[in-house]
């Protein structure tokens, strides 16, 4: 489930007068998502979606993520667009919530990736770096390496009983990346979470991207090894070389990678299963009373972890050196 706020018909009523987007039609409750409340409204001008800001986005970071949208949108990139109120403004308020309207995006989000999936994917994500390089807010990483000691303290003392070793292999790991971690390599706005459920197509043509709520300022190819850990992986936990290099292979394709980027691969997918298992593992041991919220099982990142600790060349990844 992701609808957290309930609106009535009157509240939403008066909310879309602040809109020029026709008359309200239906609006429905959408299941999918686990982050904030979403609602799709069908109205006499068209599809939209309409977002409730839960708590775990902060308010100050809303002008960053509605700004970025509009910014893709402007440079012809792919993703929902948000729609301006009468009087200009991207964000409102309902039912206490920071609210926005964004633009309906077709497509249906895959299961199964294959690699032409993949592919797509890679050049779609290439494609967005490029697109906001000229994006001028700025938003750091609240999730990056910094946090990673942090929000596993939270959790250390149970990591165990949900993962047998964990806590001793996690502390090792902190100790080995923020030593190694690659720090210098080209920057700029990634999506951070681009996993199955964001990406639409339409059959197999990428149709966008969704779910820019975890968007920010990093290390670009950073973005690349979350997608290695999200998309190139099997249920039975096998790494799928084919699937990874169709997706090395389709973002270089349109934004090349330094050799730099491409040494950093294994460190920077070992960081990203790290941060998707330590964030799991928070929600794991904190489900909240009566939600219905089904949390994600750490264990696929926890091993995921351990495959790229393996790892000892970017080749095994399916992208070779250049030069
Ligand atoms: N612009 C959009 N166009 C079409 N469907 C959307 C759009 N935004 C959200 N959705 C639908 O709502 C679901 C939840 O959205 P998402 O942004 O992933 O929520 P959350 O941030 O809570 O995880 C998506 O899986 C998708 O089905
Ligand atoms: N992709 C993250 C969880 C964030 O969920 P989303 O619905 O906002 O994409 C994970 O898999 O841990």
């Amino acid at each position: 489930m992701a609808v957290y706020t309930a609106v009535d018909d009157a509240a939403l009523e008066v909310f879309l007068a602040d809109y020029d987007i026709g008359e309200l039609l239906s609006a429905k409750g959408i299941a999918e998502g686990v982050e904030n409340s979403n609602y799709l409204l069908r109205t006499t001008g068209g599809i939209f979606i309409l977002t409730l800001y839960e708590q775990r986005v902060a308010v100050e970071d809303l002008p960053f993520f509605l700004g970025l949208l509009a910014h893709c949108a402007a440079k012809g990139f792919k993703a929902p667009e948000p729609v301006a109120r009468r009087d200009g403004a991207l964000l409102s308020t309902l039912c206490g919530r920071s609210a926005a309207i964004v633009t309906f995006l077709d497509g249906i989000s895959t299961r199964r990736p294959s690699p032409t999936h993949c592919a797509e994917v890679g050049r779609g994500l290439a494609e967005l770096h490029l697109a906001t390089v000229d994006f001028p807010l700025r938003r750091a990483n609240a999730l990056g390496i910094d946090a990673w000691a942090p929000l596993f303290a939270a959790s250390a003392e149970d990591a165990d009983g949900v993962i047998p070793g964990m806590r001793a292999m996690v502390d090792e790991e902190l100790t080995m990346l923020t030593e190694c971690w690659p720090r210098t390599l080209p920057d700029g706005v990634i999506h951070a979470d681009l996993f199955p459920d964001n990406v639409f197509f339409i059959g197999r043509a990428l149709s966008g991207f969704i779910d820019f709520y975890f968007a920010c300022n990093e290390l670009l190819a950073y973005d690349i090894a979350i997608c290695l850990n999200a998309w190139c992986f099997e249920d039975d936990g096998a790494f799928n070389v084919t699937k990874a290099r169709a997706l090395t292979l389709g973002y270089a394709a349109r934004r090349p990678l330094s050799t730099a980027e491409v040494t950093a691969l294994p460190i920077l997918a070992r960081g990203a299963a790290l941060r998707f298992c330590l964030t799991r593992l928070h929600d794991w041991l904190r489900v909240p009373k009566n939600a219905l919220v089904t949390p994600k099982d750490p264990a696929p990142y926890f091993e995921r972890l351990r495959f790229h600790q393996r790892v000892r060349s970017p080749a095994e990844y399916g992208i070779e050196l250049q030069d």
